[in-house]
């Protein structure tokens, strides 16, 4: 691919249509160039490709600027996120800094005011460093952005539905009617890292941009970091081409290829995810514990997120109202490990504002009204009984007392 240009004809453009059903799709790659008929894609591990003359640049010259495991991957993640063009980078936060690249000073992002600390550290820097300033708005209420969007201002406006770590829904239709509608030249960008295109597929839902942390579920073993970004649009595509290019992020040939490989199998691991993520939620309600999933018909969006999606996904998080008690279910489960990220294999356990969220200020988590005792769950795909009983065990050991099926804190008399 050519170094110069964000070339419209590149080898990662043309893109097939999704002709089978999702999971069909994902499992099916294709490699039918391939001068052996091998039945995965190679890794090209190389930087350099050699040139017929000087005059003969071939498909391929570096890999900064193109790979064909990247471009395979690209046009894979390109047919199943139902995108224009994909591009494969080296994290999620690398997605996201390539996208924030294309606004420019003076101008604004809107951003929900519940999202992964990470993305709310890089929108901090952007205003530290650049003076880009980002609003801060309740995503669930669908008229919260109105008196933000300026047509002469507002560049992108940045959703993450479900949000991370509380669980909240955006309305991504009627969010992305209101900003075209009041600002044409703003880009709607959804974070559908939570949900997989498997489950939610905001570019039919009227956004311009998705894009994923691929060390979660697309790749689905954390194994690898990686970050995808579905465009919409050829012209935003090649935007978002030229900074990968400029700054040097695409994803490296071996983790394109741990993620194709990864990402044959989203839809069973998701399947099986999300069926044991229910009988969680379900467990924890039970207990008379508040919990945030959106399978949950107690969830205060139920009906938005079953409308804007297919299913609720597999991450929930609960509060316990005492950070101690949440402190030793997290330390008192053994097979739910203590771990950031989640849309892995295996299960995780974690409290976010202690992890995952600590890089925002504690008193903006508060103002944010982000509970310091709250559990994240990420339910992988071990046998849903053995997960039910080890949580179990940690709810029961960690200070609280089960009267009738309801959990109750011990007083401090009780505990000794
Ligand atoms: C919702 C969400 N988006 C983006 C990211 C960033 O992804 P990465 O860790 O791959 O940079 C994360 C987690 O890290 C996340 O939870
Ligand atoms: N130390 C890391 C924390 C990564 S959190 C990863 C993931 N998005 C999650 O929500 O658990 C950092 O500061 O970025």
């Amino acid at each position: 691919m050519s170094a110069q240009v964000a070339s419209p004809a590149s080898p990662a453009s043309p893109v097939s249509t999704r002709r089978y059903r999702f999971a069909t799709e994902v499992v099916t790659v294709d490699n039918k160039d391939d001068p052996y008929n091998a039945a995965s894609v190679p890794i090209y591990q190389s930087a350099t490709f050699k040139q017929k003359g000087a005059n003969a640049e071939g498909e391929y010259d570096y890999s900064r600027s193109g790979n064909p495991t990247r471009t395979h991957l690209e046009n894979h993640l390109a047919k199943i996120m139902g995108a224009k063009r994909a591009l494969a980078v080296t994290s999620g936060m690398s997605a996201l800094d390539v996208i924030t690249r294309l606004v420019k000073n003076g101008e604004e992002i809107i951003a929900g005011d519940d999202l992964y600390g990470g993305t709310n550290r890089l929108l901090s820097f952007l205003h530290k460093s650049q003076g880009i300033k980002t609003h801060h708005i309740d995503t669930t209420n669908s008229d919260a952005i109105l008196p933000y969007l300026d047509p002469h201002k507002t560049r992108l406006v940045l959703l993450e539905t479900p949000t991370n770590p509380l669980i909240k829904i955006a309305d991504i239709p009627t969010i992305a009617a209101h900003v075209h509608e009041k600002c044409p030249n703003a880009l709607v960008v959804v974070d559908n890292t939570m949900m997989s295109p498997y489950l939610q597929r905001p570019l039919e839902l009227g956004a311009d941009i998705s894009y994923h942390s691929g060390t979660k579920y697309l790749s689905g073993h954390h194994d690898l970091m990686a970050g995808v970004i579905g465009a919409k649009e050829d012209s935003v595509a090649d935007q978002l081409y030229y900074v990968i290019n400029a700054t040097g992020c695409g994803l490296g040939p071996f983790d394109c290829w741990l993620l194709l490989r990864g990402v044959k199998t989203l839809a069973v691991r998701m399947d099986k995810q999300q069926a044991t993520a229910r009988r969680v939620s379900q467990f924890l309600e039970d207990r008379g514990l508040k919990v945030h999933y959106p399978g949950s018909r107690n969830h205060p969006q139920y009906e938005l997120h079953s409308r804007i999606s297919s299913g609720p996904g597999a991450v929930l998080s609960f509060e316990t109202g005492d950070i101690g008690i949440s402190e030793r279910i997290v330390e008192g489960t053994k097979l739910w490990g203590i771990s950031v990220s989640f849309g892995c294999v295996n299960s995780l356990i974690s409290m976010p504002c202690k992890m995952s969220h600590a890089s925002i200020p504690a008193h903006v988590r508060a103002e944010r009204s982000l509970p310091e005792d709250l559990i994240r769950l990420c339910v992988g795909i071990e046998d849903a009984d053995d997960l039910l009983e080890d949580l179990d065990t940690a709810l029961i050991n960690s200070g609280c007392l089960l009267i009738g099926d309801k959990l109750e804190k011990l007083s401090l008399e009780q505990q000794s």
